[in-house]
Formats: C-alpha cells, sequence, structure tokens
C-alpha cells in the first residue's frame, strides 16, 4: 500500500534522517519510536506530503505517493500532536467541519469516542483529554485508508485507550493501515516498530 525509499528529512539547516525505508501492506501498523527530537512528527508531515523530502521516494500502491497532493490528502487522516479545534465553537460544530469534507455521521462519531453528553459545549471548557478525544473523533467519521497519528493516546483515561483501540481495529480490519508516533503503550498489536 505505502513504500518509503531511502528517505530523507531537514529541518532548518540540520538533518534530521536520512536512508529511512519501509513498507506498509493494508491492515498493516507501524510505531514510529524515538528520543525527543529524533525525528517522528518530522516523519509523519512529511508523509502526510505537508514538508518535502530532501531525498528518496514515497510510493502509494506503486506509484509517486505525492505527484497529486489533492489526492493524497484525500487518502489519509493525519492527526498532529495538536487538537486542531476552535475554542469557541461547539464538539459537535468542531466535527461538522471535517463531517463537510469527509462525510460521516457528526453524532456516531461523538458516540464512538464517549462525548455524545458533551457535544454541545464549547471546545475550550473541554479538559484536555476530552480535547484529544474530539481530535479522534475525526478517525470515526468517514473511511480513509491511511491514518498516520501523532501521540494519539497523549491526555487520554484509560477507558479512552480502549475505545481508540476499538477504532484502530475496526480500520485495520476494514483494510486501513496506521502510522502513529508515541512514548506511550498503543493498543496496535502486530504492529511493526520503527525507531528513528
Ligand atoms: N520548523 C522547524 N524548523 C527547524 N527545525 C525544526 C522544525 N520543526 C522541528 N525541527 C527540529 O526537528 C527535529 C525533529 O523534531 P520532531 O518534532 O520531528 O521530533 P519528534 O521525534 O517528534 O520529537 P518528540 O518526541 O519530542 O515529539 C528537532 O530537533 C526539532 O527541533
Amino acid at each position: 500500500m505505502l513504500e518509503a525509499r531511502e528517505l530523507a528529512c531537514w529541518r532548518g539547516d540540520r538533518a534530521i534522517f536520512a536512508g529511512l525505508s519501509f513498507s506498509l501492506e493494508a491492515g498493516g501498523a507501524l510505531l514510529l519510536l524515538g528520543a525527543n527530537g529524533a525525528g517522528k512528527s518530522s516523519l509523519l508531515r512529511l508523509l502526510a506530503g505537508l514538508i518535502p523530502a530532501a531525498e528518496g521516494q514515497l510510493l502509494w500502491q506503486s506509484e509517486d505517493a505525492l505527484a497529486d497532493r489533492v489526492a493524497h490528502a484525500g487518502r489519509l487522516r493525519y492527526l498532529s500532536h495538536q487538537d486542531a479545534l476552535k475554542p469557541s465553537l461547539t464538539a459537535r460544530e468542531n466535527l461538522s467541519f471535517y463531517a463537510r469534507l469527509w462525510g460521516g455521521d457528526v453524532a456516531a462519531a461523538l458516540g464512538s469516542v464517549g462525548l455524545a453528553d458533551l457535544a454541545e459545549l464549547p471546545a475550550r471548557m473541554l479538559s484536555s483529554g476530552q480535547k484529544r478525544r474530539l481530535a479522534l473523533a475525526r478517525l470515526a467519521l468517514a473511511p480513509a485508508p491511511l491514518w498516520l497519528l501523532d501521540e494519539p493516546t497523549v491526555g487520554l483515561d484509560a477507558a479512552s485507550v480502549t475505545r481508540l483501540g476499538g477504532l484502530l481495529a475496526a480500520h485495520r480490519a476494514a483494510g486501513g493501515a496506521v502510522i502513529a508516533a508515541t512514548h506511550l503503550p498503543l493498543p496496535l498489536p502486530g504492529a511493526r516498530e520503527l525507531t528513528l
């Protein structure tokens, strides 16, 4: 599904990583590990097409993944370590923005992360873990084959980690792939590990 060949990344005037290769099959999962500053978030941004690779190739089904940026954006869900919420909009309104882009059932997605009762609360009033859950609810809106997740479980309680495990398992069972950067245990059975 996805293949990285000899990727190199520079941030500013510093080389962050080079010669990085991996492949990911449908239903597969890859955990990005490594110390602070190792380049996990940079790699996710590169895979999302948000920063350029200094060298190497990214292939999607054996074709240049980034030749058509719009097509690439359409096949992925990228969750950065920031929650990307509008503080003054309610939880429902925040998620409705993404539903207008991708489709999906906002109420069901809120329910899947346990936020049904807080749908009408402005995002600024949510706790940090609830904000993270609202960001993760985007994953439950409409299918996309590739999920790129940056520290998805930061701030989550145990029940929310279990719920996320359910979303990840359903996504993979439907043939979706996941790449996640994390310092914490993630419910991704059988995931391969890539240490930067
Ligand atoms: N916009 C930027 N300009 C210059 N350097 C940057 C920029 N963004 C990140 N860096 C540098 O790139 C390196 C990799 O950062 P990155 O955020 O990818 O690391 P990380 O592995 O995700 O770290 P953490 O575990 O702390 O989240 C760091 O040294 C960081 O300072």
